[in-house]
């Protein structure tokens, strides 16, 4: 982040982006569609953010496009989200640990999302495993969508939020890191001022919404205040849209890298 800016492009195949790009919804657009962000971004962006679901709705050969899609972008020097927003039982979370987390397994990620919502304490195979790895996890705090609210700003009976818990847990791993953990929390960037969060979580904070989902980058100093160092803002369609000429493509993501610079910096 600190070589390349803090943005993240969101690899999200969309049936509706392949056709727009003129691919067709199969494995070879699939392909096609990830090797190209790959190729004309990996260079510049700090980090890739694979949307798993829409790689796996093409069965194995489709996971087969997200192991390539993954090990591409790292070998040109980016780090890899995974976003597959793992969460079950804590002997369960160990094999999706293991999946996305052990370095010999093919689909092995610098950070994985997770869902905290069977508990906090389900996701410490994950929390050890990362920890053993060099890896990341981002947990899932105050999602983007406004369906969210409904878990996550709900009160428990110590007075505290869902959310606020959840980023009490982060802070509580990352505490003494420096310059900050390798546990992160998804904050969207859609959620206006959040400053009844404490989001100094000494950890990155995910911030997906900007572009199609309505958030902009001169939003970032407004939601997160002084945390806003931390955010690693994620944009998908906003620049996935430009495809598939690469100059657009790579246009498009300096044109948010800038914004955010702005943003950040200002
Ligand atoms: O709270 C969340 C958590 C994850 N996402 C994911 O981020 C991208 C956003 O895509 P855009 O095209 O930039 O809207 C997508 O993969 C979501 O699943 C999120 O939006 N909000």
């Amino acid at each position: 982040m600190d070589e390349r800016g803090p943005l993240c492009v969101g690899i999200d195949p969309h049936a509706s982006l392949l056709a727009s790009w003129g691919l067709d919804d199969d494995v070879a657009g699939l392909e096609r569609f990830s090797r190209t962000v790959v190729e004309a971004l990996a260079d510049t962006v700090a980090v890739f953010k694979p949307q798993a679901a829409f790689f796996e709705r093409f069965g194995s050969r489709g996971v087969a496009v997200l192991e390539r899609t993954a090990a591409d972008a790292r070998a040109a020097g980016a780090l890899v989200v995974m976003d597959a927003k793992r969460g079950d039982i804590g002997s369960t979370m160990a094999a999706y640990a293991e999946t996305f987390l052990h370095p010999d397994s093919p689909l092995f990620s610098d950070a994985l999302t997770v869902s905290p919502y069977l508990g906090y304490g389900s996701l410490a195979p994950a929390v050890e495993l990362a920890r053993t790895s060099g890896a990341g996890l981002f947990v899932l705090a105050l999602t983007s969508n406004p369906e969210g609210a409904e878990v996550q700003r709900a009160v428990r009976e110590d007075g505290r939020t869902i959310g606020a818990t959840m980023l009490g847990h982060l802070a509580a791993e990352n505490a003494g890191e420096s310059p900050m953990g390798s546990f992160g929390a998804v904050v969207g960037a859609t959620l206006g001022d959040l400053s009844s969060f404490d989001l100094d979580i000494n950890g990155p904070l995910l911030a997906p919404g900007i572009g199609a989902q309505g958030a902009t980058a001169a939003d970032l100093p407004r939601v997160f205040g002084a945390a806003v160092r931390n955010v690693v803002p994620n944009v998908s369609r906003g620049v996935l849209r430009h495809g598939p000429d690469s100059g657009a493509l790579r246009g498009a993501a300096e044109r948010f890298a800038e914004e955010i610079r702005t943003a950040v910096s200002g």
